[in-house]
């Protein structure tokens, strides 16, 4: 594996993700710096995408490590669901709304089939694909997996980075205590809803469901998903075939929200037929 540390694709938190190549195919290296994480979290990116396969979520190709970092090889992608929203990218092979949705809703639906909840949905971490315009899950630094009974504790302090996809369960972890975090479980509807915004943006090319339509996207919008404060009804007629279903990704209670199940049958009959 090589990569040219001058042709940066992206960086995040901890991590710059670079171009390379693997035995000669174009590929993505991201980089983690070892140190900056927690032992238990050095790994955890790994482990999870070494057990996933599924066209809607990005593939690890290669592993390599140092003293230092470590270094994910990964399928090349050209743009970020965010690039496209803030249409910095432009494509012909780009599918339409409703299959996009369907697209993401599949790959989250098969991380959870699979045991993992991915915790980070968000525009800047669904990819598309080189070559057909497929539309991948990708960073799966925070990660978790979760027992059979489909709940987990919220061991983080909160949100890592962007917090306006956040469930409000997720972000009232803010500013508690570790003893009082370890008693809250969550559940995969976090990732539910997190994919219910983010599908609004999408839609609408950047509004937020939790925001005015055409106002700036600011702290604000934290604090109204934490207070049940929607927006949705100002942007979508409620007769557009996912006012309900994005209505019901983003209800603030976790039960109340829809299950992906649901959420894909309802996409189903609206997909471009082939
Ligand atoms: N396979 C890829 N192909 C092309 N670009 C990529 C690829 N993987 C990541 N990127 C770019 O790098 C950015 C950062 O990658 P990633 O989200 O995996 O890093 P991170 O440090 O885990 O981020 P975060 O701070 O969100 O946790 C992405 O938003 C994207 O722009």
């Amino acid at each position: 594996m090589t990569f040219e540390r001058n042709k940066i694709l992206g960086r995040g938190t901890f991590a710059c993700v670079f171009y390379g190549t693997l035995n000669g195919i174009p590929v993505a290296v991201k980089r983690i710096q070892l140190h900056d994480l927690e032992e238990s979290i050095q790994h955890r990116e790994e482990t999870a995408m070494r057990q996933l396969d599924h066209p809607n979520v990005l593939k690890l190709l290669h592993v390599q490590e140092n003293e230092d970092f470590k270094f994910l090889v990964l399928e090349l992608c050209e743009a970020t669901i965010d690039d496209y929203i803030r249409r910095r990218y432009m494509a012909d092979n780009m599918p339409s709304d409703c299959d996009a949705l369907h697209q993401m809703a599949s790959g989250v639906q098969y991380i959870h089939s699979k045991g993992f909840v991915h915790r980070n949905v968000k525009p800047e971490n669904v990819l598309i694909s080189s070559t057909s315009g497929v539309l991948k899950i990708a960073d799966f630094g925070f990660c978790k997996p979760f027992r059979p009974s489909g709940s987990f504790s919220m061991t983080s302090s909160g949100p890592r980075g962007t917090r306006i996809y956040c469930a409000p369960e997720f972000l009232q972890l803010e500013g508690k205590s570790k003893e009082e975090r370890d008693t809250i479980r969550c559940d995969v509807s976090i990732d539910v809803f997190s994919l219910g915004c983010m599908f609004f943006c999408y839609i609408k090319k950047g509004d937020h469901p939790f925001a005015k339509p055409g106002s700036p996207i600011t702290y604000a919008i934290a604090s109204n998903i934490v207070y049940g404060k929607k927006y949705l009804h100002l942007a979508l007629m409620p007769d557009h075939y996912a006012y309900e279903m994005i209505d019901g990704m983003t209800q603030t209670v976790p039960q109340d929200r829809w299950t992906l199940e649901r959420v894909i049958e309802t996409l189903t009959p609206h997909l471009t037929k082939t």
